[in-house]
């Protein structure tokens, strides 16, 4: 038996709920998931700003699932905020949904493209490509134009434009795979494989599986250098739940 957490970084609790789904789907029986998300925050992550604001929701929830014993952490969004952070702090492996989705893509495609929300969060996943050496992988970045809680407003609309986008990138692009871009739309990846006869891939379900197999590995967060656990200080006022 091992537990996985899923921390989404936003405190919107249908978005939560979204994305447990798509972790318990393809969970392994011996596998737990445990889906959290900060008790304060930002209800939705679109911009820098919203990233710095949730990263500490993200380190709290790691050290309170450090502290129960979790085997490893998903980070549930996909600008994977307080990754490198989170990898401090945990000893459990840390894997954001960005990157996990990002890699599956490498293994099926040449070139994948990404479909994410607005138009301002596709600086953000081109930051992650470079950052991860993704970039010369990547043909493009789309964006549906739609904020992310309009994923959980049971329109539709917003699953309607994702379909929309990742038929253009698959006729426009030259890419094998898609990625959905946004931890809210883990649920509409295996329709949309299945509709287009592409990879399309959410982040959630290939990080869940990635932190299963870096468990059954035996490989956790390497505390040799600099993710080893953050140098003891007090720290002060608000963050002192931190130490
Ligand atoms: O950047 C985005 O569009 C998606 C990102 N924002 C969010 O609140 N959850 C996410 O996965």
């Amino acid at each position: 038996q091992q537990i996985i957490q899923v921390i989404n970084p936003n405190t919107s609790a249908a978005m939560t709920h979204t994305i447990a789904q798509a972790a318990r789907a393809v969970a392994a029986p011996e596998t737990t998931i445990v889906a959290v998300c900060p008790s304060q925050g930002v209800p939705s992550i679109e911009g820098h700003f919203d990233e710095a604001v949730a990263a500490i929701g993200v380190l709290e929830q790691i050290k309170a699932g450090r502290e129960q014993g979790v085997s490893g952490h998903v980070i549930a969004c996909f600008g994977d905020p307080g990754l490198l952070a989170a990898r401090e702090l945990a000893s459990g492996p840390v894997v954001g949904i960005a990157e996990a989705s990002m890699h599956m893509a490498t293994l099926v495609a040449t070139r994948f493209s990404i479909v994410t929300t607005l138009p301002r969060t596709v600086i953000i996943a081109r930051h992650l490509l470079r950052q991860y050496g993704f970039e010369h992988h990547c043909s493009a970045v789309h964006a549906i134009d739609l904020p992310v809680l309009t994923l959980e407003d049971g329109s539709g609309l917003a699953q309607e434009k994702v379909r929309e986008r990742c038929i253009q990138a698959m006729q426009q692009d030259g890419s094998g795979a898609i990625v959905l871009g946004c931890g809210g739309m883990s649920n509409l990846a295996q329709t949309l494989t299945r509709e287009l006869g592409i990879p399309v891939i959410d982040g959630v379900s290939a990080a869940v599986k990635m932190v299963e197999s870096l468990v059954a590995l035996g490989l956790s967060t390497s505390k040799h250098g600099d993710l080893d656990y953050p140098v003891q200080k007090n720290l002060s006022g608000q963050f002192q739940h931190l130490n």
